[in-house]
This record gives structure tokens, C-alpha cells and sequence, in this order.
């Protein structure tokens, strides 16, 4: 219901008596001859409309009016109780980003806005419940702090090294100790025919398929075919076939470990899954390497660099690289082969085969999930020496993780955050794709976020964009009057969701790409 009156007749004082009228958000209008008109917007009693706090920067503007009415600084909630605030660390206080309903029904228990979230720091997210709650962040900076431990001295240090480098030797004697005595006891049934050196350090003990440790004088190293943060990858030549070879430095034997864990699980085999055909030391600098099938397109990235697609070679792009991470999500066999999330999808870490069809590869970051049928002994979780589980590259990074609001231990986030991370894969290939473009005329290839935000994104910038903005990479708007556009958009979408829960599944994007293929085959 909307009123009009007429308020005390200095601005000020209309100002001041708005904020009294009950139920009511009123703003101070025009001025009638010496009198100001209050237009006030009022709701019964009995109507829960949540007010907020509504205070946003121009850019922010459509996206948080489309949560409720706006008047003045107030804004009525149309879908929720919630009362959102972003806020960034600015000289160690908190300033105002954005002040508003939230988006989406989410749970609010607290009528306090208070902190939940950070990331390094740099930012603050609260909800809460109450009217007007949003106003006030409470924020506790101690808390926040990081572990001072850079103000440690050295002598400081040392001192707390050395019992800390007793505890953790005779901690690691126990279980060397406990586990040849389990060994033993165990022999007559041969469980741990796989355990090699690496064993100690396995992401779990989940059983793994025995791979064939391969002798470095059978490879013949050909040209550098790719470099990674932590590895080199050579063409090479092995048993008279063409394989690729990553070497990984002495030094990064966790991450080889890790990879070689995942490749050695059961029914790892599949056609969108790089082939894996063995590990082993080079002699004289202990670099560990893992034999893989070449893929002779190398990355998807450079693919999308050097070549455009047709519409049925894109979504042969795209439906085999679903079809991969639907198996690597795949928990078979009462988890014979349990779910594995990649937690680092990125058109680096996807090759294309000389036949146009993508296969998983750098399982580095990779996490073994806790199988449905709970038999299995997998732990959820692969964690570095901080005890999180490693994070991907920062453009397919999700919302959710970069703004470090769940729990990354729970198996479904993981997953979900692949997801995420796959409706990205698809836009760009989409985005490379000739037939989707009049004329034939296609933008040159950039991964997510690069034209709105650059190539080297920051973690801030990409936090305002996609978790704050809930923007997404734009798509053309000519695919609107494409006959497979909605459909396209639709699943684009349903990937990218902000909320994880809202997310298709890998094999549901699977589902969606067979029939869009059936419904537009061009
Ligand atoms: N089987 C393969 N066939 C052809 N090229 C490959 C193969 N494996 C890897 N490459 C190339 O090497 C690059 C680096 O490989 P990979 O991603 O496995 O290394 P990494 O150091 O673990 O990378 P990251 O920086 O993503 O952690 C890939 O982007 C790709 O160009």
C-alpha cells in the first residue's frame, strides 16, 4: 500500500520523522509550498516482508533491485528474510561493498550480521534475519587475524622446532612400526601387493590397481610438449608408441603421489580419462615421471588458440569431457571405484585427441570422495601440509570455495565445484565455435573472465565479479534467436549456478548435451 502526507516542513525534520512511521518505508519528496510530502510504501502487520539495508555502488545497482523494492536506503525483500552485506578489508576495517536483501532464499539463523566468511582477510560476508540488521557487521579483527607467524624469531622458532621435530620422528617410528606389524599379520592375504614406497603418504588406502613401474632407460624423451606449475611434459616414445612423459621434480613427490594414486585406483580406464601407463625415478635427479597416452592436440586451451569448431565437433568437445567427469564422479561397485573429484578443471588441464575428443588429465589436486555404499576405507579428503584440500586455477575457481563459505571436506561441494567449473569449459568451447557465429566470424579464444577482467584476475576482483556481482561470462546475444540458443543458455546456466545445490550434476550435463545433440544437429 503506498500513502502520501505531509511532513514538518524543514527537510531535516521530514527526514527524521519518516523513520518513525510504523511498518511503513518512507522517503521525503517533493516540497509543496513550505511543506515536505512523505511518500511512505507500508505493509500490513501481518505481512513478514524483510527491510534491509540497502546501499550498493552503481554497477551493483539492477542486479540487487531485482531482491526487492527500493525506497530510499531501505529495500523490502520479495524473496527472502535474509539481509545481506559484503564488506572488504580496507586498512584493517571493514567498508561497506554492498548492503541489500540477500538474492535467494538462504539460511539465516542470526539476527546479528555476523562475520562469517573471509578470504586472506580481504573480505567479510554476514546475513541475518532482523530489519535493518545488515546496517552493522559484527567482526571481531583478533579473530581474523592470521597466525602471527612471521613475528616469530629465529631462536623463537628453533626453540618450538625441535620437541615439535621429536614428537613428529617418534610419531612416524610408531607407525612405520605399526604398520610392518600389520603388514605381517596380513601377508597370507596379500592386501598390500600395491604398497610401494608411497604408500605412507597415499591419499588413502583405498585398493589400487598395481601399475608397472617403468625403467627410464625404455623412454626415448623427444620435444617439450607442455609445462605446468610443477611439471614438464615430453613427448616420448615408449614400447614403439608415442606417450607423453610429465616429470615432476624430486621435491613435488606429493603431488606425483597424489596423481599416481588416482590413476592407480580400480576401473580408472575410460575413454575420457587420459590413459595412464605407468610410473618411475629418473636415476640421477629422482624425479619421479608418470607415462601417459599423447594427446596430439595437446591442451584444450591452445586447441581453442589455434582452431575453431563446427557445432557437432564442439559438442563432440563437450560431451566427452562431461562423459570423463561423469565417470570420475561415478561411484561403482560399492565403491570398487569410488567418486573422484578433479578440484582443478581448467582448458590446461583437458587435452584433445587427435579424434576431437577431450580426456581428463592432472589429477594433482585431485580428491578420492567417500564412496556412497560406505564400505569403502577412502577418506573424503586429499589435503596439503595445511590440511585444506588443494584449491584449482583461480578463473574456474567457484563461488563458493573463493569465498571460502563451505566446508571442503564435504564430498558433494567438490563435485559440485567441478561442475562450475565444466559450464566454463563449455562456454569457451562454445564461444570458439563458427556455427554459433554470424558469418562465421568467432572472437578469438579467452579463458573465463579474461575480457571482463584481464588475464592475470585477482583473487579480489574475481570475488566482487563472481560471488558479489554473481556475474558470469557473457554470452553472445545473438544466440538468443539461435534455434539451439535457450537450450544452451538454459544448461550454461544450471552449471554455473551460484548456489552448489542448484547445480546439474556431471551426468545430467551429459543427459542435456545428448539431447540437445538429437534436437539440433546442424
Ligand atoms: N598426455 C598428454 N599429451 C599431450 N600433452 C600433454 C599431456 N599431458 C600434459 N600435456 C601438456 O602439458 C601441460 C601441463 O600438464 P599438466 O597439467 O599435467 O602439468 P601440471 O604441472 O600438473 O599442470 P598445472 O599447472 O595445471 O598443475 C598440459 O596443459 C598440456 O599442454
Amino acid at each position: 500500500m503506498n500513502y502520501s502526507y505531509f511532513c514538518p516542513n524543514s527537510r531535516n525534520e521530514a527526514q527524521f520523522a519518516v523513520q518513525w512511521v510504523p511498518h511503513c518505508v518512507c522517503t521525503v519528496g517533493q516540497e509543496w509550498a513550505l511543506e515536505y510530502q512523505c511518500i511512505c510504501i507500508c505493509i500490513s502487520s501481518q505481512s513478514s516482508l524483510r527491510r534491509c539495508v540497502f546501499q550498493v555502488t552503481s554497477q551493483n545497482y539492477d542486479k540487487y533491485t531485482t531482491a526487492g523494492n527500493v525506497i530510499g536506503s531501505v529495500q523490502l525483500c520479495e524473496n527472502t528474510q535474509c539481509c545481506v552485506g559484503y564488506y572488504l578489508i580496507v586498512n584493517g576495517q571493514p567498508k561497506v561493498d554492498v548492503l541489500a536483501c540477500d538474492m535467494v532464499e538462504k539460511s539465516c539463523p542470526s539476527a546479528t550480521c555476523k562475520a562469517q566468511s573471509h578470504f586472506n582477510n580481504r573480505f567479510l560476508k554476514c546475513v541475518c534475519n532482523a530489519d535493518l540488521c545488515n546496517g552493522n557487521i559484527t567482526w571481531t579483527p583478533e579473530s581474523e587475524e592470521p597466525l602471527h607467524t612471521y613475528s616469530y624469531s629465529a631462536g623463537e622458532i628453533l626453540k618450538m622446532a625441535v620437541p615439535l621435530a621429536v614428537i613428529l620422528l617418534v610419531m612416524f617410528i610408531v607407525i612405520i612400526a605399526a604398520k610392518r606389524r600389520n603388514l605381517f599379520k596380513e601377508k597370507k592375504e596379500n592386501l598390500q601387493s600395491s604398497c610401494d614406497d608411497y604408500s605412507l603418504s597415499s591419499p588413502c588406502s583405498c585398493q589400487t590397481v598395481k601399475s608397472s613401474e617403468i625403467d627410464f632407460s625404455q623412454i626415448e624423451l623427444q620435444q617439450i610438449v607442455g609445462q605446468g606449475h610443477f611439471a614438464t611434459v615430453f613427448q616420448g616414445k615408449y614400447n614403439g608408441s608415442v606417450v607423453a612423459v610429465k616429470v615432476l621434480p624430486a621435491d613435488w613427490k606429493v603431488k606425483f603421489t597424489t596423481e599416481k594414486g588416482i590413476f592407480e585406483l580400480p576401473l580408472m580406464t575410460h575413454a575420457g580419462i587420459v590413459h595412464f601407463l605407468g610410473t618411475g625415478r629418473k636415476p640421477n635427479d629422482n624425479s619421479c615421471f608418470i607415462v601417459l597416452q599423447f594427446a596430439e592436440y595437446g591442451s584444450l586451451h591452445s586447441f581453442l588458440c589455434k582452431h575453431t569448431t563446427s557445432w557437432m565437433s564442439s559438442l563432440k568437445l563437450c560431451q566427452s569431457l562431461s562423459q570423463g567427469l561423469s565417470y570420475l564422479h561415478s561411484d561403482l561397485h560399492n565403491g570398487h571405484k569410488p567418486p573422484v573429484a578433479h578440484s582443478d578443471l581448467s582448458s590446461s588441464n583437458v587435452l584433445v585427441r587427435a579424434d576431437g575428443t577431450c580426456v581428463l588429465c592432472d589429477f594433482g589436486c585431485s580428491t578420492i570422495l567417500r564412496s556412497r555404499s560406505e564400505r569403502r576405507c577412502c577418506q573424503s579428503h586429499t589435503t596439503n601440509t595445511e590440511g585444506h584440500a588443494q584449491l584449482g586455477t583461480l578463473h574456474y575457481t567457484s563461488p563458493e570455495i573463493l569465498e571460502g563459505s563451505v566446508n571442503l571436506n564435504s564430498s558433494g561441494f567438490l563435485m559440485q565445484a567441478d561442475v562450475y567449473a565444466l559450464g566454463l569449459l563449455l562456454w569457451e568451447i562454445w564461444m570458439r565455435c563458427s556455427d554459433l557465429f554470424e558469418g562465421g566470424v568467432v572472437p578469438q579464444h579467452l579463458v573465463p573472465y579474461e575480457l571482463e577482467l584481464g588475464a592475470n584476475v585477482t583473487l579480489e576482483s574475481l570475488i566482487s565479479y563472481v560471488s558479489h556481482k554473481d556475474e558470469r561470462p557473457s554470452i553472445p546475444k545473438h544466440w538468443e534467436l539461435l534455434p539451439q540458443g535457450s537450450a544452451l543458455e538454459e544448461l550454461l546456466a544450471d552449471s554455473w549456478d551460484c548456489e552448489p545445490d542448484a547445480r546439474l550434476t556431471a551426468h545430467c550435463v551429459v543427459d542435456r548435451l545428448v539431447s540437445l545433440r538429437s534436437s539440433h544437429s546442424l
